[in-house]
């Protein structure tokens, strides 16, 4: 339960003001996230670490020196959109080069690999380390698909003293991937969590029950049991990361970091009491615990669970795991840092797009794309709960919440852009940049490609006209496949999308006006959102509880659905009825 904070979409930003107001020494904020407010070494790679927030002290307070260099801060639980990223990453590069880390999940792959292209295409070398340590969320033999939990700061620390100590780019890569290789983590919650104003619990664990490898997103865990005593705890954790010991390692003999994280609101004192007997057990399998650390260092918001990672050393590693850090939230050793000077810590700061010039047709047209993106807003207003709902039997809940977000900054970035005297396709890329940027997650991605997509086949020149739509939906069908690999039958948006960019393109060349071939277009997406029931889910967050969602429709499907009929009732100026998930799904 969260109880203190003002206006609940404003959380993640005053939160951010508040850590940079009392954490100068370390960090500055720069557009998208924080960056080092300390000289960092010429020429040596940049770290750029980054999520969702609602995880402190994962990212932000991992930045400084001997640590991060930077950390795009999404909104809660919803990783940053790529244009955060590639902000944070030209602000922290130091000319060596950047490297991306962060957890594996969906969307975080998205637009840190989106920020990666760009990044490269600019001719910075940029590379990638997804963290993979939950052994919970995808067997051994698709570690590739495993989720990032606490084995994250293992995986940042080692990158980071590599890069601090003048690595190339290539080996401070093989250094994060062997510290990734080597760390394994498994975690359990005893409760949810519940997100600034929201009137539920985001996930729960029922009373006295304990959810065995739940997420830190509330992604379904793979069992329950009643709440253990300390020690049996301690003894199940132990146990199933000793069955799986990384390749070619044996306990007996081998040297191993220790976490044990609190995921946000068990006491220090328990995980003191857990601990007392993990220390038993490693010594008892003839491991040498180096370093332990007891405490939250990668939080689930206010969920009360614990984790233990197991890092399992050699020479090269332990020496960068104990070389000296000084950041907000992890500090050892004696670090001299000098502080930027004034120039330097303004560098990264916000600014305002620059608004290109359009025919007279195309800014007439602006404020009809504006009233497609309002209606599209309401009716993901109505919708929220009931999208987290769906999003909730198999994903992470979030969907709801995530659409609100994206549709709201678009909705905004849209207004001041027709007020701005912007034409109808630059009202549309500014709207998707905007949905992109503040939402964050799988979703924002994908719709921001989607509207740019659209904006861009409109242009600034001309009246937009049907096929000048038809096209643009066709081609953000392609982008998205091509970008997110899912293919019609995965259970995801592209079910809809892919019908209802078909069905729209047949009626426009058949002659239809935008209007009617949008209305049957509209009709193939109801249908297709109602039949993801049937499918199961081969991508996103879903997938590894593929059975649990067989009966629902998919979460991004009925939202695109209910976003194109509303669209719909906007072009046929009727905006009376109120549009709701029942009718589509
Ligand atoms: N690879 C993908 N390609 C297309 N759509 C996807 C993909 N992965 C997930 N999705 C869609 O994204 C929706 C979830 O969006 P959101 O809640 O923002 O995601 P998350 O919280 O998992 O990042 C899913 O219901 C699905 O429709
Ligand atoms: O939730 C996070 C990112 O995952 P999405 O796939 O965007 O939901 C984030 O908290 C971890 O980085």
């Amino acid at each position: 339960m969260t109880r203190l904070y003002n206006e609940p979409s404003a959380f993640a930003d005053e939160m951010i003001e508040g850590f940079v107001a009392s954490h100068g020494r370390w960090v500055r904020r720069v557009s998208g996230g924080v960056a080092r407010s300390t000289r960092s070494t010429p020429d040596s790679v940049a770290l750029v670490i980054g999520g969702g927030s609602g995880h402190y002290p994962a990212f932000a307070g991992l930045v400084g020196q001997g640590l991060a260099h930077g950390a795009a801060m999404g909104n809660l639980f919803a990783s940053p959109s790529a244009q955060q990223v590639y902000n944070v990453a030209k602000a922290a590069d130091n000319g060596g080069g950047v490297l991306l880390g962060y957890g594996n999940y969906a969307g975080d792959v998205l637009h840190f690999t989106q920020a990666q292209d760009k990044l490269r295409a600019e001719g910075i070398d940029c590379r990638s380390i997804a963290v993979t340590d939950d052994i919970s969320s995808a067997p051994l033999a698709e570690r590739h698909k495993r989720r990032g939990i606490a084995g994250d700061l293992t995986v940042f620390k080692v990158a980071a003293a590599a890069a601090e100590a003048g690595y190339s780019m290539d080996a401070v890569v093989g250094i994060a991937e062997r510290a990734n290789d080597r760390t394994r983590s498994f975690g359990v919650a005893f409760t949810g969590c519940t997100l600034p104003g929201a009137d539920h619990p985001l996930f729960s664990v029922p009373e006295g029950r304990m959810a065995v490898g739940m997420g830190i997103h509330g992604e379904p865990g793979i069992g329950e049991t009643d709440i253990p005593t300390a020690d049996e705890l301690a003894e199940l954790l132990v146990k199933d990361l000793l069955a799986e010991i990384p390749d070619g390692l044996s306990a007996h003999g081998a040297r191993v970091v220790p976490i044990l994280n609190g995921l946000g609101s068990v006491k220090y004192e328990e995980l003191f009491v857990v601990y007392r007997r993990v220390a038993q057990l490693l010594s008892e399998a003839g491991i040498e615990a180096v370093d332990p650390q007891v405490g939250e260092l990668v939080t689930s918001f206010d969920m009360a669970g614990t984790s233990l990672t197991l890092f399992w050393l050699d020479s090269e590693l332990e020496e960068l795991w104990l070389a000296p850090a000084d950041a907000p939230a992890f500090r050892r050793g004696a670090v001299s840092a000098q502080a930027l000077d004034a120039e330097q810590l303004t560098m990264g700061a916000e600014q305002q797009s620059v608004i290109p010039d359009a025919s007279e047709e195309s800014k007439t047209a602006a404020p009809m794309v504006l009233a497609a993106l309002d209606a599209a807003k309401a009716v993901v207003d109505a919708n929220v709960e009931e999208l987290g709902r769906i999003d909730a039997i198999a994903g992470d809940g979030d969907h709801g919440i995530g659409m609100e977000r994206g549709i709201h900054a678009a909705v905004a970035a849209a207004a001041e852009a027709v007020e701005r005297g912007a034409g109808a396709g630059t009202v549309l890329n500014l709207a998707a940049d905007a949905w992109a940027d503040k939402a964050g997650g799988t979703s924002g991605a994908l719709w921001g490609m989607a509207l740019r997509a659209v904006g861009q086949s409109m242009g600034d020149s001309e009246r937009p006209n049907a096929a000048a739509v038809a096209a643009g939906v066709a081609e953000a069908k392609r982008s998205i496949m091509d970008f997110g690999k899912a293919r019609v039958g995965d259970k995801t948006l592209v079910d809809v999308l892919a019908p209802f960019s078909e069905a729209l393109t047949a009626a426009v060349q058949g002659g239809a006006s935008l209007r009617e071939a949008w209305g049957a277009a509209a009709t193939v997406a109801e249908q297709s959102a109602e039949a993801t029931a049937n499918l199961l889910p081969l991508m996103g967050r879903a997938r590894p509880h593929a059975e649990k969602s067989l009966g629902t429709p998919d979460a991004g499907a009925v939202s695109m659905a209910l976003i194109v009929r509303a669209i719909h009732n906007t072009l046929a100026g009727n905006t009376a009825g109120k549009i709701s998930v029942k009718e589509t799904a």
